[in-house]
């Protein structure tokens, strides 16, 4: 893969993602960017961030490695990381190490098909690795099928056949299938909301673990404190 270390970089590391939505009290890219300043500042190795201008005021802020994606919704289509070649481009283009997009198996917008963009972003990045955002055990098959360089849990929990479910649940028996089935890197994502959970994953042999909104998102880690006094 040339000159791309992002893998041996990352291995048994923090990667810290930095997301603010439309909707979402900071959203601002040079609030993401000072946002991965602090995980840079903590020792994170790597960050994960959404939208190209995101990507560009952090990769400005902090030289760190990156996980690059865009969530663009579509009309036709409920797959949102990073749902078609446009966006994969777009994200490449920013020199991003890796670009993350949606394996769920669900149909993408305009009826593009995974594995014509996977061709395609071999072809126009050859050097930028692909992650796949997956929700079950048979997109970890497809994702490896693919190719993909990473398989990520991003997706678990967060699809109609996943909904509710989380990744930590009875130990993390979700993740220790996804381990055994991957048969590429598998990084952690989604939930794992505590140093401890972030250190059983590793023990468990994920290659790195991404956590975000237990470390950039301030409503959610408010919400948790809120729901302590009204419980
Ligand atoms: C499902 C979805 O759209 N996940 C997104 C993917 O990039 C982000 O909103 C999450 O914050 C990220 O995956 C990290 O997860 P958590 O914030 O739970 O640590």
């Amino acid at each position: 893969m040339g000159q791309n270390t992002f893998l041996e970089t990352v291995k048994g590391k923090l990667i810290v993602s930095c997301q603010a939505l439309k909707d979402e009290p900071l959203h601002s890219s040079f609030i993401m960017s000072r946002m991965a300043l602090a995980a840079k500042q903590a020792g994170a190795a790597a960050i994960r961030a959404n939208s190209v201008v995101d990507i560009q005021a952090i990769q400005d802020e902090v030289h760190l490695p990156m996980i690059g994606l865009n969530k663009v919704d579509y009309a036709d289509s409920p797959v949102y990381i990073t749902p078609t070649i446009k966006e994969m481009r777009a994200v490449a283009a920013t020199g991003a190490e890796v670009v993350a997009c949606a394996v769920t198996g669900q149909p993408r917008p305009h009826g593009e098909k995974l594995s014509d963009i996977v061709a395609q972003m071999r072809q126009e990045f050859p050097d930028t690795l692909l992650m796949a955002d997956t929700a079950t055990l048979a997109d970890v098959k497809q994702a490896d099928q693919l190719g993909f360089d990473i398989i990520g849990t991003t997706m678990h929990g967060y699809t109609p056949e996943t909904e509710g479910q989380n990744l930590a649940t009875n130990d993390f028996a979700y993740l220790k299938e996804v381990l055994k089935t991957a048969q590429h890197p598998v990084i952690a994502e989604g939930k794992v909301d505590t140093p401890e959970k972030l250190k059983r994953c590793l023990a468990l042999g994920c290659h790195a673990v991404v956590v975000g909104g237990a470390i950039t998102r301030p409503l959610q880690i408010a919400q948790k404190f809120i729901h302590a006094i009204e419980a």
